[in-house]
């Protein structure tokens, strides 16, 4: 499975962390940058990891930044994205399994390091149980298309 990451310079940090998780798990990571804790702006990077992963390039994608928010806006507005912002275990599992979420955002100011590889295992492990998710869903992305 191939992972798109990416960053700004206040998540520079935790992606590392993330991607060494993934690489070591045997995931095929490809990294949007940015690539240090230089300032920049995150529309540029996130937007490319979510365009990876709307393409079909990517099948999945991570993003951080400081609150994890930039980034998860940035990837929601590309059309096939569904990104949610997570800083708890419990939501991780249920936006996968109920949300079918493609990209998962997280902030390198708000939790540590531990927590973020829990939740980043919980979304990466955790299956779309479908049912009476699917007509949901098609209901937001619906939205995309009006
Ligand atoms: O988009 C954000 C806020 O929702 C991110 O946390 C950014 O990383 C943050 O805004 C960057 O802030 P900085 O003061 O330029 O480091």
């Amino acid at each position: 499975m191939k992972i798109a990451v990416a960053c700004d310079h206040g998540g520079y940090r935790l992606k590392n962390v993330l991607m060494e998780e993934m690489v070591k798990q045997g995931y095929e990571v490809i990294d949007f940058g940015t690539y240090s804790e230089e300032s920049c702006d995150y529309p540029d990077f996130a937007a490319k990891a979510a365009k990876a992963v709307a393409s079909g390039d990517c099948d999945k994608g991570v993003v951080v930044c400081g609150t994890g928010i930039g980034v998860s806006i940035t990837a929601n507005k590309v059309k096939g994205i569904r990104c949610a912002l997570v800083h708890d275990v419990f939501s991780a599992k249920a936006t996968r399994a109920h949300n079918d979420t493609n990209m998962l955002a997280m902030g390198q100011r708000v939790i540590g390091e531990g927590l973020a590889l829990e939740i980043l295992n919980a979304w990466l492990h955790t299956d779309y149980e479908g049912g009476r998710h699917d007509a949901r869903i098609e209901k937001m992305m619906k939205l995309e298309r009006e």
